[in-house]
């Protein structure tokens, strides 16, 4: 039998094995030279944890909500699109996994299963990612869709006004699969011209003059709580509070967007600052440790959200793999917070980490 993977680095590799070069190029790549996808992981690095002792860590409580909704950890799925590169069931494999851990997911506007397959796969609590798309009606409808069918918030994504240059899927030639929720909605002309069909689709597709003004826009057509994703400087944050959203998330989109934005770990304590607890501040990009969440949430996050760790699972192991990878990250969190003496989330504090300026400065 083969061994069982004892780490998200070892699901990676699995999902190097079984892909093919296409799709695990498009999962696991990121734009320009990819200095900010390292620069993601690397910055968690440069955090180092200060444990307290003789504290009795004999029961850990890692539960937490968000919006009210209650989860078994702070660890969530990200959006991440078209999951059936990774494996025939696609997202209802995922979502499932998701129930199972008594997780939040997040569902990608560009999902390869429908908004009403995922619905009716299992009854865990999901929110809805949105793209909004040059034909307002079409992102509209599918708000509609996600509301109807139990959605329970938007998560509208704000670092795409156009695709960022991912050179991977134009060498490539990155080939787009069926994007269920589109179906008799969009019409685009993506075929074999060379290049990736995901840049030609997007820049068909994406909205570019989005902007400020369409917050308002959004809040006209759903009742829904919406969550902007996307924001790394704290002037953004501060304008987003005033817009009255109900979360934010630090995110450069697990740096496939903008490369040399900075690792998301590092400007999280700047915006969680900023908005100082009017709403909840989520992060995401480069978390593959227990100890990498438990970091971000000492810096101020309320909750986590993972990306390729949930696509290297789908594709090493269909639903069971996202299961094992959701558990080996909650399980690793809750062993980093036995050893820092911390029994429950809130009890995670600034103190329980040094930043690298921290550590310089102690030295002076
Ligand atoms: C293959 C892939 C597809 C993604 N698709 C979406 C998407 O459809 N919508 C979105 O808002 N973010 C998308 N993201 C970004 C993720 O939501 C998240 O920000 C990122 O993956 C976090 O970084 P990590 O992969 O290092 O965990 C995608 C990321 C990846 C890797
Ligand atoms: C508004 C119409 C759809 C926009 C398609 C954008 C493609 C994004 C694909 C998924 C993604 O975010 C990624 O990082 O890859």
């Amino acid at each position: 039998m083969e061994d069982e993977p004892v780490n998200i680095r070892e699901y990676e590799e699995i999902a190097k094995q079984v892909l093919p070069k296409m799709f695990f190029d498009y999962y696991n790549g990121g734009a320009g030279d990819e200095y900010t996808l390292r620069e993601n992981m690397e910055a968690y690095r440069r955090i180092m944890l200060r444990p307290r002792i003789l504290v009795d860590v004999s029961r850990i409580d890692m539960s937490t909500t968000l919006l009210g909704y209650k989860m078994h950890s702070p660890i969530m799925v990200a959006p991440t699109g078209m999951h059936k590169y990774a494996h025939p069931e696609g997202e209802v494999a995922t979502a499932r996994a998701a129930a199972a851990c008594n997780t939040l997911m997040v569902l990608s506007f560009s999902s390869s299963r429908k908004i009403e397959d995922v619905a009716s796969s299992c009854n865990a609590v999901r929110f809805f990612q949105l793209y909004v798309y040059q034909k307002r009606e079409v992102s509209a409808t599918l708000v509609r869709r996600a509301e109807e069918y139990g959605f329970k918030a938007i998560v509208l994504t704000v670092d795409t006004p156009r695709l960022g240059r991912r050179e991977k899927d134009i060498k490539n030639k990155l080939i787009l699969p069926q994007l269920s929720n589109l179906d008799g909605l969009v019409s685009v002309d993506v075929g074999p011209k060379g290049g990736s069909d995901l840049e030609a689709f997007a820049s068909q597709t994406l909205d570019p003059s989005l902007c400020w003004n369409d917050i308002e826009w959004l809040r006209s057509i759903t009742s829904l709580p919406i969550i902007l994703k996307g924001i790394i400087a704290a002037e953004d944050a501060i304008k987003a509070v005033e817009m009255g959203v109900s979360g934010i998330v630090v995110s450069n989109h697990g740096a496939r967007q903008l490369d040399y934005s900075p690792a998301t770990i590092s400007v999280l304590e700047e915006v969680v600052k900023a908005v100082s607890g009017a709403v909840p501040v989520l992060i995401d990009g480069g978390i593959r440790r227990g100890t990498d969440v438990f970091k971000a949430l000492a810096l101020g996050a309320k909750a986590v959200l993972v990306g390729r760790p949930i696509l290297y699972g789908l594709a090493a192991k269909g639903e069971k793999g996202v299961k094992s990878v959701l558990k080996m990250l909650q399980s690793e969190l809750e062993l980093t917070m036995a050893l820092c003496g911390t029994t429950s989330i809130n009890e995670i504090t600034r103190k329980h980490v040094q930043t690298e300026g921290e550590k310089l400065r102690s030295l002076l």
